[in-house]
């Protein structure tokens, strides 16, 4: 161990020894114990100088301020004790504890140390503008600043006092803040010029919007000679923002449905629709949406397959899928089976694995009804409307081959497609017949579950069939939705009520149309003994409760619908219903119920 250093200069009273005589006392390289200070080049030290020059400036001034400041403060509580008023300032100062200079001495005396408040009201400055690291690179130069706008404070005031904004801050600061420094009167003012600048950039800014919607309503001239596409395109969108704030944008001249039959007008030409079925959209959807659902419905959806675990695991198909260069995922959690296919080399209704029948081309929409009957294995199970056999198919999948499948359809010619696909595919549980679904109940009953896969409008499917822009009136609707009124009692009177495990039926639409779906079901609800329960599927949008001046049962909302611009799939409609009695009554059959 070396000798210890005389750090505190006195001598360790050791003795001395051999190597004590020799050695003398260990020393250390200048700067090591004592830090020396670094001398300053000529610039900074006149800039050093400069400053002090201010601070001392700024001080005098502070001071004779606090002076006038203690005179004022003296004569007003010379009669009232000054404890009232020190509590105030000590508050004032509460953000930064004043450790040196405090603003009461010992005998309670008021003291204000100057260069506490100056860097105080630096910091406070700093906090207020929120200065950046970068900004803090001059905070020196920044320093100078603030002294100079301390200094020239008076002068700045005078200028100030021009603007009337201005007097306004200055008068509700003194106001206010009578005790307040000149600095932090100025610094008051500045927040509360660039407030005021702020709200009227704010304000500016919002007239420049409005100005931008200023939407002059065409003349029946203009209408008539508008052509041009993208004119239309604007016009739908200054439309949809005046009606999103009519009062405030509308041409007083002009009325709300002025303006609805003007957008319903573009919407039909942009989008090649009739008059009928836009006002029908209309009437579903809220403006926003309304757009949303346009524009998704003029997009394909995303191809589907679905395994067909009757002859594979998903996993095994898409492995050899991919092997023939298909671009393939699974469609979401929500199903085991379906696979998403972006992109192949090869066409997919034509690949070894589809001839073998290892899967089904076949839309998301399509695996919800059938999710949703939940079949069973050695059920008796009815599909009335089964062409191409897509949802039988799966079906009898899911009941492993076991029990009966009826698969109906009255079309003989779809019916082909049935039984095609049941070979490919391995199906050996299935009858297939060609009633017309109404008059099944007269042949066969007893189901366990039904399904009816509704003949419909196909207004949830425009992007597979655009001609449903077209080609659908009212009438239409109303032999649609009296078919499928008939078809749903003839289902629920086919299902069994007392099926240990089922006595289910499952109403589905590609139809977002609520004529075809709630309506129907509502009307099921009155005419026979069943009741809507949940469709246990994980996603969809609650069924309508309501519609127009409607009033549908409040189980509606068990029901589920599903949109392109939200669920990425065709539009689809799913309701299950639960039987619970095989009483037909007959009266209520008499019963007639009209639409409109
Ligand atoms: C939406 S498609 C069914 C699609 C089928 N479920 C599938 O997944 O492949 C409606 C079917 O109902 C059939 N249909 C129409 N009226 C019918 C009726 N009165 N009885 C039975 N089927 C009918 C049509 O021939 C059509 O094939």
């Amino acid at each position: 161990m070396g000798r210890k250093a005389k750090f505190d200069g006195t001598t360790v009273p050791t003795g001395p020894g051999r190597k004590a005589r020799k050695q003398g006392d260990p020393t250390f390289p200048k700067g090591v114990l004592v830090k020396e200070e670094k001398e300053l080049s000529h610039r900074q030290r006149q800039r050093a100088r400069k400053r002090l020059l201010k601070q001392q400036n700024i001080k005098e001034k502070i001071k004779k301020l606090q002076k006038e400041k203690d005179k004022k403060l003296e004569n007003t509580t010379r009669k009232i004790h000054s404890k009232s008023n020190t509590k105030q300032l000590k508050a004032k100062k509460k953000k930064k504890p004043v450790t040196n200079g405090n603003l009461s001495n010992e005998n309670g005396e008021m003291q204000l140390d100057n260069d506490s408040i100056v860097s105080d009201n630096v910091e406070e400055m700093e906090d207020k503008q929120q200065i950046s690291p970068k900004e803090k690179l001059f905070q020196s130069d920044r320093e100078d600043e603030n002294d100079e706008y301390a200094s020239n404070d008076e002068h700045d005031q005078d200028e100030e006092m021009d603007n009337e904004d201005e007097k306004e801050a200055l008068e509700d600061t003194d106001d206010n803040n009578d005790e307040l420094l000149p600095i932090e009167k100025a610094n008051i003012r500045l927040k509360k010029k660039q407030e005021k600048e702020r709200k009227l950039a704010e304000e500016e800014m919002t007239d420049m919007t409005l100005q931008q919607y200023v939407f002059t309503f065409p003349t029946e001239e203009e209408l008539a000679a508008d052509t041009n596409l993208k004119d239309i395109q604007q016009r739908i969108k200054d439309v949809v923002m005046v009606l999103s704030d009519f009062k405030r944008l509308r041409d007083t001249n002009r009325s709300r449905s002025e303006y609805m039959d003007l957008l319903k007008r573009d919407l039909c030409i942009y989008y090649s629709y009739n008059r009928f079925l836009m006002e029908k959209l209309m009437q579903i959807f809220p403006l926003d949406e309304l757009l949303e659902f346009l524009e998704a419905s003029e997009v394909q959806r995303p191809m589907t397959i679905r395994t067909n675990t009757l002859k594979t695991r998903r996993r095994d198909l898409a492995e050899a899928l991919i092997n023939r260069g298909v671009n393939l995922d699974p469609i979401g959690k929500w199903t085991k089976i379906g696979l998403v296919v972006y992109s192949s080399q090869v066409p997919m209704g034509a690949t070894p694995e589809y001839l073998a029948g290892h899967y089904i081309l076949q839309g998301a929409s399509s695996f919800l009804p059938v999710m949703a009957l939940d079949p069973k294995e050695n059920e008796r199970i009815l599909d009335m409307c089964a062409a191409p056999g897509g949802k039988s198919s799966h079906i009898a999948a899911l009941m492993k081959n076991t029990g009966v499948l009826f698969s109906n359809d009255v079309n003989e010619e779809r019916i082909k497609a049935v039984v095609g696909n049941f070979h490919r595919l391995g199906i050996v549980n299935s009858v297939i017949c060609t009633y017309d679904g109404r008059k099944i109940p007269s042949v066969i009953k007893g189901f366990d579950r039904v399904l009816l896969d509704a003949p419909c409008t196909g207004t949830g499917v425009v992007s597979k069939d655009p001609s449903v822009k077209t080609n659908k009136d009212e009438i239409d609707i109303q032999r649609c939705c009296t078919l499928q009124r008939e078809l749903l009692l003839a289902a629920i009177d086919c299902a069994n009520a007392r099926s240990e495990s089922g006595g289910i039926v499952v109403y589905s639409t590609c139809s977002i149309l609520p004529e075809e779906n709630e309506w129907v079901i509502d009307y099921a609800l009155k005419k026979r003994d069943v009741k809507l329960v949940p469709t246990d599927l994980e996603f969809g949008a609650e069924g309508f409760t309501s519609y127009r001046q409607y009033r549908f049962h409040p189980s509606l909302k068990l029901t589920k619908r599903f949109y392109p611009h939200v669920h990425n799939m065709d539009g689809f409609f799913v309701a299950k219903l639960k039987k619970f009695s095989n009483i037909i009554h007959k009266k209520k059959d008499a019963e007639e119920e009209s639409f409109d």
